[in-house]
């Protein structure tokens, strides 16, 4: 069976079920966040992230986003506290975006979208390596940040300058020295559940653990991360955008907040 999947009519979110059966399962992302149907938890920890910027490696588009990796072989960028125990290993960070400005993120809040969502993956270090906590329910940990249209963002500037050399499918170049901190808001207030991976394989591995405060992006800055392509070279040029899912049933899920 081809498990060639996308985000297009013929191979997008609803045809997904066809090649990952977990797609309908019971601890699916994203979901709707409605604050006021969320449970303030006092015992959450607040959240500890410590990022190397020599970690960072390199730039990818993958073909259904462009992903920034990081060197994981020790626990110079980690993730701690918040609602996970133990020390969570980033593995890299990817966007999802719209091909307008009034859509694009993955979780909603209050059924307001936003432009683009961030997310940074990590994973537990109780398990040897990456493919394995993927199949772990405590295996994986994505810090979720929104990316709000309004004034430019200089701190997006360095990765929106490295698109121009991964234009289509497959392509990748050195990315080093970056410090995805900067990318954080000010505040890392948040929203947590237990969910799954937003693109196939869909394991449900993720604990989500997604920022309240939004950070800023520009119409323009999101022309740029519009200008990567779905397609190869070689192909019927295709722009990568809509690369997002809609929002997964919760299925009985509480959502906890760290903040009142
Ligand atoms: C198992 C496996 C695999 C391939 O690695 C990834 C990594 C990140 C993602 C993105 N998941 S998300 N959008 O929930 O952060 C999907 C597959
Ligand atoms: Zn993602």
């Amino acid at each position: 069976m081809s498990h060639g999947w996308g985000y297009g009519s013929h191979d997008g979110p609803s045809t997904w079920i066809e090649g990952f059966p977990l797609a309908d399962g019971p601890r699916q992302s994203p979901i709707k966040i409605i604050p006021n149907q969320t449970t303030y938890d006092p015992s959450l920890k607040p959240l500890k992230l410590k990022y190397d910027p020599s970690n960072a490696m390199d730039i990818l588009n993958n073909g259904h986003s462009f992903q920034v990796g990081y060197l994981d072989e020790t626990d110079s960028s980690t993730l701690s506290g918040g609602p996970v125990k133990g020390t969570y290993r980033l593995k890299q960070f990817h966007f999802h975006w719209g091909a307008r400005d009034d859509r694009g993120s993955e979780h909603t809040i209050n059924g307001m979208i936003f432009a683009a969502e961030l997310h940074l993956v990590h994973w537990n270090t109780k398990y040897p390596n990456f493919g394995e906590a993927a199949t772990k329910p405590d295996g994986l940990a994505v810090v979720g940040v929104f990316l709000k249209i309004g004034a430019a963002n200089p701190r997006l500037q360095k990765v929106l300058d490295a698109l121009q050399a991964i234009q289509t499918k497959g392509k990748q170049t050195t990315f080093t020295n970056f410090d995805c901190k900067t990318l954080l808001p000010s505040s890392l207030d948040f929203w947590t559940y237990d969910g799954s991976l937003t693109t196939p394989p869909l394991l449900e591995s993720v604990t989500w653990i997604v920022l309240k405060q939004p950070i800023s992006v520009s119409p323009a800055q999101m022309t740029k991360f519009r200008s990567l392509m779905f397609s190869g070279d070689g192909d019927a040029p295709c722009h990568m955008q809509d690369n997002f899912r809609p929002p997964q049933d919760l299925k009985g899920r509480t959502v906890r907040r760290s903040f009142k």
